[in-house]
């Protein structure tokens, strides 16, 4: 049912005032029905305002703006044509350019002046305006329709949701209960009930809870489906209430208004027809009130009024019969009495339809009365609806709370038929009980018999090992008093023990002081005889260097330079057998030189000292020795002496291992190592360590020989401690040198550099005292000294200070050696260093202060060596026969050498006969 919402403002027609230059409609309040707050006083709207846009149910806009009112079309001329119409039926959106109606829409204007024509044109005013006001109505009935439509939806779908949350609410505790029984379903039941059900089977107990999770989840399924019937039975009761809605709706309403203004426009045009035919059949003479054919025409166009009015009636019946239906939709006995109540309003209305003010009035009333009655009927009608729903929603839970009393109820009779079985159980196991327990009694005591009987057999054999134990006791008592007396004994010992220990330390210390005594002695002893060793190994060492020669020859070839290339005839071959010979090929002559030892050009400096730090050593021991260098200008003199800064040669060589040596004979010994040099040239010895290098020095022997045979007074030593002692020696010496020359290659290759180094030792130990001189010398070239004789007076004999000087070193308690650094054309150094080879200076002693004066003296012989050469001997050789001087006769072998040579004298050495400046005046 459809019911209307809201209050509604009665309104009644009463009057319409017309002013001259607009027109206006009152209306009226009815006095029960007016508003707080509105004055009760006519309304007064414009004739524009009253005729406002009106929505149609077919969507037909009047759109007044653009034409003329309805009211001033009708008071000008009423004559709408069809153009007119349709427009007024367009939607406003066609070009209104036809609005501005023709001229000759109002031809005859004051021919309509005639009673008649006012009358006539009076209803057809009133007809139209009950339209529009019909129309009005009806716009008001949609609108209100449509907000009680929506109205009622709401209320609906609250229904709705109220029915579904009760139904949700019930269905919750439903589901809290079965929710309880599944957690504890003894819980819910009597204490009685839960009594058994702590006695029952767990087993049982599982199935009961079982059946009451299934008895509740059927329940929930039945209640579900109710729910869903009671959806579906509302889905059917909106669609009722649609189809009613439908029925009774705005669509049948519309179109029936659709159809009364067809059929008013349809009778407009019929009157302007009957206008038309009127005027032309009978032009408007004056006329009377009687005779006049207008007034008969009036009377027909009132017959054909009251004509159309008859067929109205039929069409407001049906409008009648519609609101009827409308009223059949509601029930109850307002409903009949409104429906008659409105049938009758109907009737009044035909009834004053030739009327026209008062049907509209009628109209008016009535429908307003019918629309507060049908929103009466309504409300009446949706609270009915709501107290059913309500309703059967009560009796439907009174159902469901009686269903579950009923089996609440079934559920209890069934558990009191199981709280009886439970007695019974629990009866009959009380008994199996009892009888258990006093199995057990019987159990109990016979065990206890059994075991008090093994108790007592066990505690018989305890006392029998008991008096066993016993008997043991006694007989170990006297091997215990002999532990006791061992135990004192070693207590005593042990008391005894630091003692004992003291005096057994205290022999030990006596016995180890006397081993170690002994070995002291022993040791003292052994030391002694390693001195007496040692002294026999350097005198063994002395015989060996003895035996080898007091004068030994090197050769040393140096590395041809490259302006130096022979010529092939002078070409020097090494042996590739015999480090001793040397090969010397002179003019197609190969001539062999059998010498010392032979030092290939490839010899390092290292190894030619290897050769000679034996003889180093030896003066260590006392011995005096001297080593020089002989051989042409250029031929390596200086270079094996003296080398360069990065390869030192022998003197630096020398002094560094008697450094070394000294070191470690240190603990014994006290070494005193100095050193002095001196340049020989032009008959002159010049001291290179003094301050004045003007000065000239002398040779002096010394008498007392205690230092030497001869000395040179005046001459500075340094005493070195280090190496870089040598290295400060040196540089001063060379620097010296250097200062005295102006072409010091020049002044090299004519004099003489002697390094004289002294040797002092003490031995703290033995008292012993040695002294050795070593002599290196870097003699001038021997070419000089060849052809001194022919370069005038000034070179001649320049080596004759040295010869002097050298003489201790050259004698025969001295070790010398030569080194003869030969090239192409050193054949005649060869065969002197080959002759010097042969001279033996005698046996060399140590010169120790205590047999010093048993040394020899040294003695001067002239040798004359400028015999001819020897023809050298052809390759092969042997070198026994190898000598192939005048000399090689009596050099055979060492031993008829040295007897053949013992004579021989310093001055062959040097090949020079010179006046001598003997020792004593000796002179040979
Ligand atoms: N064994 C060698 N290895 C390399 N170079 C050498 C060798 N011997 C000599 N020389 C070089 O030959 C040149 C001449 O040598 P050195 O000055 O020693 O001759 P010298 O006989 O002393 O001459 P002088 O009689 O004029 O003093 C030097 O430049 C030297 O470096």
């Amino acid at each position: 049912m459809i019911g209307w919402m809201g209050s509604l403002i009665n309104k009644r027609w009463l009057d319409r005032d017309r002013d001259k230059d607009q027109d206006y409609y009152y209306y009226y309040y009815t006095q029960d029905r007016i508003p707080s707050g509105v004055a009760h006083r006519p309304v007064q709207r414009p004739s524009a305002l009253l005729s406002p846009a009106v929505m149609f149910g077919t969507r037909k806009t009047w759109d007044l703006g653009h034409a003329p009112c309805l009211q001033e079309l009708w008071k000008k001329d009423v004559s709408l044509d069809a153009s007119s119409v349709d427009f007024l039926m367009s939607d406003g959106e066609e070009d209104c350019s036809f609005l501005s109606l023709p001229a000759a829409t109002f031809p005859q204007r004051t021919a309509l002046t005639t009673t008649d024509q006012l009358e006539t044109s009076q209803h057809n005013h009133n007809q139209q305006l009950l339209i529009q006001t019909l129309q009005e109505k009806v716009c008001e009935f949609q609108a209100r329709l449509r907000r009680e439509e929506a109205s009622r939806r709401l209320q609906l779908q609250r229904l709705q949701q109220s029915h579904l949350q009760s139904h949700e609410q019930s269905l919750q505790e439903k589901t809290n209960v079965i929710r309880t029984l599944k957690e504890e379903p003894h819980t819910a039941l009597p204490n009685g009930v839960r009594a058994v059900q702590r006695l029952a089977e767990p087993q049982e107990q599982q199935q009961h809870s079982n059946r009451l999770i299934q008895e509740g989840e059927q329940l929930i399924t039945a209640l579900r489906t109710q729910v869903g019937e009671l959806e579906e039975k509302l889905l059917d009761q909106t669609q009722e209430v649609e189809r009613l809605r439908s029925e009774l709706g705005a669509t049948d309403l519309e179109k029936h208004l659709e159809l009364l203004v067809v059929e008013n426009e349809r009778l407009k045009q019929e009157l302007k027809a009957c206008k038309t035919s009127l005027l032309q059949e009978a032009p408007p003479p004056a006329c009377t009130a009687t005779d006049c054919p207008h007034s008969q025409d009036a009377e027909a166009l009132r017959g054909e009024v009251s004509r159309w009015e008859s067929q109205a009636r039929p069409r407001e019946r049906r409008l009648a019969e519609l609101e009827q239906q409308e009223s059949k939709c509601q029930q109850g006995e307002v409903e009949q009495q409104l429906s008659v109540r409105l049938r009758d309003c109907e009737e009044e209305l035909a009834r004053q339809a030739t009327q026209p003010h008062q049907v509209k009035y009628v109209t008016e009333i009535v429908e307003v009365e019918s629309s507060e009655s049908q929103q009466a009927v309504a409300e009446a009608q949706a609270k009915s609806a709501t107290l059913q729903e309500q309703l059967s929603l009560q009796r439907q839970l009174l159902r469901e709370l009686e269903t579950q009393l009923h089996e609440s109820q079934r559920t209890s009779t069934q558990l009191r038929a199981q709280i009886l079985v439970y007695e019974g159980e629990m009866e009959r196991a009380q008994g199996q009980l009892e009888a258990e327990m006093q199995n057990l009694e019987e159990e109990k005591n016979r065990v206890i018999e059994e075991a008090f009987i093994r108790a007592e057999s066990e505690m018989k054999a305890v006392h029998e090992n008991l008096a066993g134990v016993r008997m043991n006791l006694l007989t170990l008592q006297p091997a215990l008093r002999t532990l006791t007396c061992d135990y004192n004994c070693l207590k005593r010992q042990v008391q005894d023990f630091p003692l004992m220990l003291e005096k057994a330390i205290t022999e030990a210390k006596q016995e180890i002081c006397q081993v170690i005594g002994e070995v002291s002695s022993a040791n003292q002893e052994l030391l002694r005889k390693y001195k007496r060793e040692m002294n026999l190994r350097k005198k063994c060492h002395n015989e060996l260097v003895r035996l080898k020669g007091n004068i030994r020859v090197f050769c040393r070839v140096r590395p041809v330079c490259r302006g130096e290339r022979d010529s092939a005839e002078n070409m020097v071959s090494f042996d590739p057998d015999d480090d001793a010979l040397l090969y010397l090929s002179n003019k197609g002559k190969l001539m062999t030189f059998e010498l010392d030892k032979v030092f290939h050009p490839q010899a390092t400096q290292e190894q030619v000292f290897q050769e000679v730090q034996s003889l180093v050593t030896s003066c260590i021991d006392g011995f005096n020795v001297c080593i020089f260098a002989y051989g042409q200008t250029g031929s390596g003199k200086t270079y094996t002496m003296e080398g360069v800064a990065k390869d030192p040669g022998i003197n630096q060589r020398a002094l560094r291992l008697l450094f070394s040596e000294v070191t470690e004979k240190a603990p014994d010994w006290d070494f005193k190592i100095t050193v002095s040099m001196v340049e020989i040239y032009n008959e002159t010895l010049r001291n290179l360590l003094g301050d004045n290098q003007g000065e000239k020095l002398d040779i002096k022997m010394n008498l007392s020989q205690t230092v030497g045979h001869l000395y040179v007074p005046g001459l500075t030593e340094f005493t070195v401690q280090s190496p870089e002692d040598i290295n400060r020696v040196f540089e001063l010496g060379h620097m010296n040198r250097a200062t005295a020359c102006t072409n010091l290659n020049e002044h090299s290759s004519r004099s003489h550099a002697l390094l004289i180094i002294t040797v002092a030792g003490f031995n703290s130990s033995t008292g012993h005292r040695t002294q050795g001189k070593l002599n290196l010398v870097d003699l001038a070239g021997s070419e000089r000294i060849a052809k001194s004789g022919a370069e005038g007076s000034r070179l001649r004999d320049p080596e004759l200070p040295a010869h002097h000087l050298l003489s201790d070193s050259l004698s025969g308690d001295s070790k010398t050696l030569r080194w003869c650094s030969n090239m192409s054309e050193s054949v005649c150094s060869l065969k002197f260093a080959q002759r010097v080879r042969t001279i033996e200076l005698g046996n060399a002693t140590r010169r120790q202060w205590e047999n010093s004066s048993t040394s020899s003296s040294w003695r001067l012989q002239r040798v004359e060596l400028d015999s001819p050469p020897v023809t050298p001997v052809p390759l092969p050789i042997s070198r026994a026969s190898s000598a192939g001087s005048t000399l090689s006769a009596s050099s055979k072998t060492p031993n008829t050498r040295r007897r053949s040579q013992s004579q021989l004298s310093t001055d062959r050495l040097l090949g020079r006969a010179s006046p001598l400046v003997g020792d004593g005046g000796q002179d040979d």
